[in-house]
């Protein structure tokens, strides 16, 4: 019998879902110290104590979500967005309930986890694809498309340590969209960067949206979300509030928030 906390990649589920999110709930449990005294440190250590703090990060959460479909996460600062990125990723494991995923999955979380400061542009994109499960001929095919769409010129030859935020924003993107993912995951990543390079990255996700991928964006930006999804999950306080086409669900988040038009379209870039 199969556990009822885990990630697993299906196939013969069903064709038609990319992702299944079941009933999934996740607790962060930290341990620290309330900046103790020699006192309460004694005693604490004296019966094997810790204080722990619980945070309730995802509660409950079920949607399904269809190939093809360009979802956007929206919701308030802590809502549970990334969180729940990582779980859909298999980065981190539910406390509850189950998740399926249906093909390979790319993420851009965080940007450029994963990626060594100390070594070159060129090398981070060779171990990159070797992390994403690309063999070492798929990575020198796809080489030069990646520094390409990168536009590191010959910084790409430089440590990642010389990058500004935006190069290194621009080197994970292009990463990430070049390993030919079934189901790419980004948060936040027209967050930084210029404006040309946001553009270009529009379209490419339009582009791999079109041609059938499943695509995940976690962004505070609605009107890229309306621009470049057929569908929105809205999060907030670890709970799903509504998940359905993201024009409504922004209207009714922006009513929750109680924007106006004029704060509505100075948040968008
Ligand atoms: N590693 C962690 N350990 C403990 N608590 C965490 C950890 N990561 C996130 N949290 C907590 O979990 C909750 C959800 O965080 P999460 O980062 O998923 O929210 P978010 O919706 O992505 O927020 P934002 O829009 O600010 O990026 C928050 O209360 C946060 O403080």
């Amino acid at each position: 019998m199969s556990s009822v906390s885990e990630v697993q990649a299906v196939s013969e589920y069903s064709v038609a879902t990319a992702v299944k999110v079941e009933n999934v709930s996740l607790t962060y449990r930290t341990t620290f110290e309330r900046t103790p005294t020699f006192k309460t440190a004694l005693v604490r250590l004296g019966r094997g104590e810790r204080a722990v703090k619980e945070v309730e990060a995802v509660q409950d959460v079920s949607f399904e979500v269809p190939h093809g479909n360009a979802v956007g996460i929206i919701g308030a600062n802590g809502a549970g967005k990334s969180t729940l990125m990582r779980m859909i990723a298999g980065i981190l494991p539910p406390s509850q309930g189950r998740i399926e995923v249906d093909g390979r999955v790319s993420t851009l979380l965080a940007l450029g986890v994963g990626f060594n400061n100390q070594l070159t542009g060129r090398d981070n994109v060779i171990l990159g694809g070797l992390a994403g499960g690309l063999t070492r001929e798929e990575i020198h095919e796809r080489y030069e498309d990646i520094a390409e769409f990168a536009e590191l010129g010959e910084f790409i030859d430089m440590p990642m340590r010389t990058y500004s935020s935006g190069m290194f924003q621009r080197l994970a993107f292009s990463v990430a969209v070049h390993m030919d993912p079934d189901i790419l995951l980004i948060d936040e990543a027209l967050s930084a960067g210029d404006a040309t390079f946001k553009q270009k990255a529009a379209a490419k996700m339009k582009d791999l949206a079109a041609n059938a991928r499943t695509m995940f964006l976690v962004s505070h930006a609605l009107r890229s979300v309306k621009d470049m999804c057929n569908d929105a999950v809205w999060m907030h306080n670890g709970r799903l509030m509504m998940h359905g086409e993201p024009k409504e669900v922004i209207a009714e988040y922006r009513k929750f928030l109680k924007f106006g038009e004029d704060a509505y379209s100075m948040e968008d870039f």
